[in-house]
């Protein structure tokens, strides 16, 4: 697990026996505990079997039927801890008297899960401790009740912001470690934030502090079927402020798939930023014909469907190549009813006759741009993931270039800001191909701050979107 840096020197044991009181709130916590419990499964779920967490927690909400304030609960600790975990791992080692690698990791799972509701929760200490103790004394017995107690006692010793003072690199000396520590990132990922924005100052502490935030759902209307307008009016949601066809929807709207107009297929569930991506690629001009679009990396199907709608209205089809079966079945469920195609095939070479007039590569990358949505992805991903990711992209980008005839337009967009998925790809593919880059930012109409060009590079904390990329290229 990669750990935001920090200083060599151990403190000195914490003196206090006790957790400090507070008068208020429960001594102990329920002996039945659905929230902890379900926070504590999920955690393990991610761990040991690779899930996500956002897919695992809502399920098992729904089949322990958890709900109200339990619910809340659970979802808080489960992605809170997730999304700090680095950090409450780093204060976890400071307080127990063995490495991490020597601490059960179910047992861990449960410090993570402790560790947070003392440090970053208004949960009364000791309610946070018993609960932890609990938990672990289910799962494992009494022999490490003690254990558990002893090193949360330590970690209550200190608030959040006195640990950091501990434990984060200095801020003159290394601005980038000590943003990376204050905002619970890893350090190659706000390194590689700080690169895509070019300065380690109050913006990268934006851009990351962003990063924590859960972000607001929005849909897009399906063209053809329902405006922005009525849809904002159906769902009591704000028309978004860029995408003609985007709805904001409040914080905290519930599961947006019971929404009427999406079960009736009449909107989706999609980023603002995605929606302005795949829009960006029917924008430029084209001489001659504009009818025949490719989707080179289709699954699950969020652009297909808004590509598939919008050439349903020109008279066009669009075919949806997608590597994975189950996500090309998620495609033809998605795009059903529309003029769209869908083929499972490598994207590099499909397969398909080619001389398509406009062509999208929404590669597969790190998805460090869409951190905010996937709680535990910061610690998962690891440096060693871009240099394959980034094969695969300019294969796919060589690929794209390929199918599309003279005069059409490939769009490459990746949800992630790092400037070897970004711009490096497309760099290496321009200078062998020749292909021309286009100015993307003229396509997004409206949209302020997307950087130097000629690419586009959207941001949470700029544009309230995921950390989209855009580069347009003209055969
Ligand atoms: C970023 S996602 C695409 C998201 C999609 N465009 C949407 O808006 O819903 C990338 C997709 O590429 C697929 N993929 C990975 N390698 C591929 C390849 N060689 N050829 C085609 N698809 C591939 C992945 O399975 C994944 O579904």
């Amino acid at each position: 697990m990669t750990q935001p840096g920090k200083r060599s020197h151990r403190p000195s044991r914490p003196q206090r026996s006790h957790p400090p009181k507070r008068p208020d709130g429960p001594a102990r916590p329920p002996a039945d505990d659905p929230a902890r419990r379900a926070a504590l499964d999920v955690l393990r779920a991610v761990r040991a079997e690779d899930a996500y967490a956002n897919l695992v927690l809502p399920k098992l909400l729904r089949e322990r039927k958890i709900s109200g304030r339990d619910a809340a609960l659970a979802t808080e600790l489960t992605y809170g801890a997730s999304r700090a975990m680095g950090l409450l791992d780093q204060i976890i080692a400071e307080c127990a008297d063995r490495p991490l690698s020597k601490i059960e990791p179910v047992l861990l799972d449960a410090l993570r899960l402790g560790a947070y509701q003392l440090l970053r929760t208004r949960i009364p200490s000791h309610a946070a401790v018993a609960s932890t103790v609990d938990l672990v004394r289910r799962d494992l017995g009494s022999r490490v009740t003690g254990f558990a107690n002893a090193v949360l006692r330590r970690v209550a010793e200190r608030d959040e912001s006195a640990w950091l003072d501990q434990l984060a690199p200095d801020a003159e000396e290394d601005p980038v470690g000590h943003l990376a520590a204050r905002t619970s990132h890893p350090r190659w990922i706000a390194r590689a934030f700080a690169d895509a924005l070019g300065t380690t100052g109050d913006e990268l502490a934006d851009a990351l502090r962003a990063d924590d935030e859960r972000p607001t759902v929005h849909l897009v209307a399906r063209p053809g079927e329902v405006s922005a307008d009525e849809l904002a009016a159906m769902t009591g949601g704000d028309p978004a402020p860029y995408s003609p066809y985007g709805v904001r929807l409040d914080a905290g709207a519930g599961d947006p798939g019971d929404l009427e107009p999406v079960r009736e297929r009449l909107a989706n569930v999609q980023d603002e930023g995605s929606q302005l991506c795949a829009l960006a690629l029917t924008r430029p001009e084209v001489e001659g014909p504009d009818e025949r679009w490719l989707d080179l990396c289709a699954g699950p199907g969020g652009k297909a469907t808004l590509l598939g709608a919008l050439a349903a209205l020109n008279g066009g089809t669009l075919d949806a190549v997608e590597q994975a079966p189950h996500r090309a079945k998620l495609v033809e469920q998605i795009t059903w009813g529309l003029p769209v195609t869908v083929h499972v095939a490598d994207g590099r070479d499909p397969g398909l006759p080619g001389g398509y007039d406009r062509v999208l590569v929404d590669a597969p990358c790190t998805g460090l741009g869409a951190l905010r949505r996937r709680p535990e992805a910061r610690w998962r991903r690891q440096p060693g993931d871009v240099g394959d990711l980034t094969k695969l992209q300019r294969e796919l980008l060589v690929s794209a270039l390929g199918l599309v005839r003279p005069g059409g337009v490939v769009a490459y967009v990746v949800c992630s800001p790092h400037l070897s998925e970004t711009e490096g790809v497309v760099a290496d593919v321009v200078r062998k191909t020749g292909a021309t880059p286009i100015d993307a930012r003229e396509f997004f109409p409206g949209v302020p701050g997307l950087g130097d060009g000629p690419y586009a590079q959207l941001w949470p904390h700029r544009h309230g979107t995921d950390a989209m990329f855009c580069a347009l290229l003209r055969r």
